[in-house]
């Protein structure tokens, strides 16, 4: 029997808006999936060579790129971030819009960005935070964090931060503002480059699916 095609994807907040986007594929999970005291991590579906595997948002990228799982759908601050060569992001499905910016303490004495040489910033995105600063000539300290960056400013632990930000709220209500956009964010449905070249008959229907179901025209 041939090897089921397994498709990642992230437990967060893309999951809501990812599960009707798969159902427009033709793909439903069986039900254990939506059983929250399930301790299962890995799903059969109604498509007998479907399966799909339930993962942190950053490692939907790694089990795609490793191989591990053909397919995923993660955010594009994911994809940018580990820029791996062996990820393949056809189609951006158009949910789980937000923005990656930096943020800083409201009411900061302003610094002279022309003259900065050096920042320290608390961050999930070290990579994108260094290339980001790199690119105005200043050098980029990074302190990762996996969550709560917003504590990081009152708290001593970095003047700036680089974080997600969507309604601005999280921001708010920490007293930070937006200084800079380092770039818009949203989903991706991501595929493994070497699967996707030997196992071509099956993937590529299945890039396809997705395409029509965000509604974007085949590609050229
Ligand atoms: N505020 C937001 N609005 C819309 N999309 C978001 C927002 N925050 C995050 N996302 C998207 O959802 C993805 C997962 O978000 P996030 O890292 O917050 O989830 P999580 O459940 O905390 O993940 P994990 O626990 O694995 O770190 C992000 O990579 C991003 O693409
Ligand atoms: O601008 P807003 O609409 O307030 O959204 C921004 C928040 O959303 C994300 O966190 P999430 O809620 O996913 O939690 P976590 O990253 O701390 O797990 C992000 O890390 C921000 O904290």
């Amino acid at each position: 029997m041939a090897r089921p095609l397994i498709i990642a994807i992230p437990k967060g907040r893309i999951l809501e808006e990812a599960l009707p986007l798969l159902a427009r594929v033709g793909i439903e999970p069986e039900a254990d999936f939506h059983n929250s005291k399930s301790r299962a991590l890995r799903f059969a579906t109604n498509q007998p060579d479907v399966s799909i595997i339930r993962v942190r948002a950053f490692d939907v990228a790694t089990f795609v790129a490793h191989g591990a799982a053909q397919l995923g759908i993660v955010g594009s601050d994911v994809v940018d971030e580990f820029d791996y060569s062996e990820l393949y992001a056809p189609v951006d499905l158009n949910i789980g819009h937000c923005r990656l910016s930096v943020a800083e303490p409201e009411g900061l004495a302003a610094e002279d960005q022309a003259t900065m040489s050096h920042v320290r910033v608390a961050t999930k995105y070290p990579g994108l935070t260094r290339k980001h600063f790199e690119a105005m000539g200043v050098q980029a300290e990074c302190v990762k964090l996996n969550g709560a960056m917003e504590l990081a400013p009152s708290l001593g632990l970095s003047r700036r931060i680089v974080d997600l930000v969507s309604s601005g709220a999280t921001l708010k209500a920490n007293g930070l503002v937006e200084t800079s956009v380092i770039m818009d964010v949203s989903a991706r449905l991501i595929v493994n480059r070497a699967a996707f070249k030997m196992r071509s008959g099956e993937l590529t229907p299945l890039v396809e699916a997705f395409r029509r179901a965000v509604g974007v025209k085949d590609a050229a």
